[in-house]
């Protein structure tokens, strides 16, 4: 059957880099972190309540959103960030959950990956999901990585640290994963890694064939008893 992975990690560990090249492999990547600026344009609902919750200080004089200001916010303050993530995450995981839908079962794709930064920490997603893929580094290095990738924002060594602390240990989430993908090397190592990974991810052509077979028996089931009515 169709293979449903979640892939996470921490912040900078290397999700998006790997997603990346598993995408370069026909793989479906359901993006969570590019969701959650979707959810968050002027004029959805999410926006709404964020701009009622923390006021106009979280905005930019045109009226999007300042992610800078929202994220210093939320990651000095534990409350803040629980209620921001308690308007944001409902429209994020039912975006995840549709699209997921058509993946599956309109597009047919054989692997589909939630890239979901905060699987352990919500928790929501972690049933549907037949494999846990964790990108795992040092601490050091997420923080290294993440204060060079961000330098053009000002990210703060403090600012860093704090967005670290918020997220469950990386050590603990490669404890409870099916599959960890090492990216305590450089680039050209963590592609073979991938791969390699991915290759294991792959489900059995057999299984993919009997799968597909169950529900077109079971979408003819229901024609004919349509048909018969
Ligand atoms: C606070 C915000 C505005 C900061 O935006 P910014 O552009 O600086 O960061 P970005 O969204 O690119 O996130 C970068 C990384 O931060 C981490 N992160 C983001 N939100 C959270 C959170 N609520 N708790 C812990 N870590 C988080 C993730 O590892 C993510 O990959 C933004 O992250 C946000 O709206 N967060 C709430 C929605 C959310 O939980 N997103 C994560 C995907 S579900
Ligand atoms: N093995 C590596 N060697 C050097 N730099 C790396 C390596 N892997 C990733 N990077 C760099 O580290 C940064 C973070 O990687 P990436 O954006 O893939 O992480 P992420 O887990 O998706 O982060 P976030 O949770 O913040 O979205 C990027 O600038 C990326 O190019």
């Amino acid at each position: 059957m169709p293979k449903i992975v979640g892939l996470t990690g921490g912040i900078a560990s290397g999700k998006s880099t790997v997603s990346g090249i598993w995408s370069d492999h026909d793989v479906t990547i359901i993006d969570a972190d590019k969701i959650a600026r979707e959810v968050v344009q002027p004029g959805k609902p999410a926006y709404w309540l964020i701009k009622r919750t923390f006021g106009t200080g979280v905005l930019h004089q045109d009226g999007t959103l300042n992610r800078r200001e929202l994220g210093k916010l939320v990651f000095s303050n534990p409350g803040h960030r629980t209620v921001l993530n308690r308007i944001t995450h409902p429209f994020i995981i039912f975006s995840m959950l549709s699209r997921l839908f058509v993946a599956v079962f309109i597009k047919w794709k054989t692997i589909v990956v939630l890239d979901t930064p905060l699987l352990f920490e919500s928790g929501t997603l972690l049933p549907f999901c037949a494999a846990i893929v964790v990108v795992s580094c040092d601490p050091e290095q997420q923080l290294e990585r993440m204060l060079k990738r961000d330098a053009h924002l000002g990210m703060t060594e403090d600012e860093a640290n704090r967005r670290l602390a918020s997220q469950i240990p990386l050590a603990e989430k490669a404890r409870r994963a099916t599959y960890v993908i090492n990216n305590t090397g450089e680039m050209d190592q963590l592609r073979e890694n991938a791969v390699h990974v991915l290759d294991r991810l792959k489900p059995s052509k057999a299984g993919e064939f009997a799968f597909r077979g169950l529900v077109l028996v079971g979408i003819a089931k229901i024609v004919f008893r349509l048909s018969q009515r």
